[in-house]
């Protein structure tokens, strides 16, 4: 298998180092703009695989795409991170155009690779890659519910008092902080419902707390976060390239799935080597389908901001 990231950035090279920790491609290619800094960090990679013990081969490039040729999976995020008190819909004017330039190299150079997109504002990125690539749609994921997702299963374990990975909670609809959708009432601790434990105030809070998850580490940090979107990102790589089937929530490409279409938002998918294979229904009730009706009209809103780029 052959995996390219495109950015070798905070999140990229997160990305990256949990790629080949967990050997999951033979070749690794690390793509970014900026001068020397893809290939300083292949090296610096690389020179972890005689302590770690992994054979994935880490090579990196200064925007030369020939070296990404052939790629299977291409995981895209490149592009500029939020400040703090910025909204990632801010990022559009920016972003797309790196987005736009990033996507079409790829498709040059790799026209059978599924692609992955991280960079913000992610919704609006993956409508536009997927536009702008023409690929079919089961190759483009939009990668941004499964990292809400695992925000969301932190804050309730905080709360219970359990381990994260007791837990099966999704992050349904845009990947904004005030356009995703905790689902609490199908999250489950093992097989119990988790508002059996927990108080209509808590439920608000983990709610609350969960959706402006990146806007809190962005004022912590500085610049957005990076370990648990890479770690994101290599997950559904894993997913892709072992076949795994997992069922993350994904940004895909919905053609009537939950009541929407001529979008790309955040539903239950499942992961394989085709890309995302098959779209879950989970049964909104009308409450949640009333929110997320409510994202798909501020996630569409930017979308159409692309055509006045
Ligand atoms: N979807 C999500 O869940 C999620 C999570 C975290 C970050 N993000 C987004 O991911 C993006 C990257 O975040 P980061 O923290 O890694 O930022 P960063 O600034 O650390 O890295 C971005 C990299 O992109 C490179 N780049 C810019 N234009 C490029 C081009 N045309 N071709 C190749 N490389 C180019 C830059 O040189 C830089 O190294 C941001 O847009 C951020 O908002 C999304
Ligand atoms: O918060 C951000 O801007 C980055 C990313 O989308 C995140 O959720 O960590």
């Amino acid at each position: 298998m052959k995996v390219t990231v495109v950015g070798a950035g905070a999140v990229g090279a997160t990305c990256a180092d949990n790629i080949a920790r967990a050997e999951l491609a033979q070749e690794l290619v690390l793509l970014d703009i900026k001068e020397g800094l893809a290939e300083g960090k292949a090296q610096d990679m690389m020179q972890t695989a005689a302590l770690l013990g992994f054979d994935t081969r880490i090579v990196g490039s200064t925007n030369d795409y020939s070296k990404t040729a052939g790629s299977d999976v291409v995981v895209i995020t490149s592009g500029l991170p939020r400040k703090p008190g910025m909204t990632r819909e801010e990022l559009i004017g920016t972003n797309a155009g790196i987005v736009r330039g990033v996507a079409e190299n790829i498709l040059k150079h790799s026209p059978n690779a599924i692609i992955i997109v991280i960079s913000n504002p992610m919704d609006t990125m993956t409508y536009l890659a997927l536009t702008a690539t023409g690929l079919p749609k089961n190759r483009i994921i939009g990668m941004g519910g499964t990292l809400d997702s695992a925000r969301f299963k932190y804050q309730l374990s905080q709360h219970l008092g359990c381990s994260p990975a007791d837990l099966n909670a999704v992050v349904v609809g845009g990947h904004g902080d005030t356009t995703m959708i905790p689902l609490i009432r199908q999250a489950t601790w093992n097989s119990a419902p988790v508002t059996k434990f927990l108080s209509e105030e808590q439920q608000k809070q983990i709610v609350a707390d969960t959706m402006v998850g990146g806007a809190t580490l962005t004022k912590l940090i500085g610049t957005s976060a990076w370990y648990a979107p890479g770690a994101a990102g290599a997950a559904l790589v894993e997913s892709i390239v072992r076949d795994q089937k997992k069922l993350f929530t994904c940004c895909v490409s919905l053609n009537g799935e939950y009541g929407q279409k001529d979008i790309c938002l955040g539903v239950p998918v499942i992961i394989g080597k085709s890309g995302w294979e098959k779209i879950v229904d989970f049964g909104l009730n009308a409450d949640e389908q009333a929110l997320f009706n409510k994202s798909a009209d501020a996630v569409r809103s930017m979308n159409d901001v692309l055509k006045t780029l």
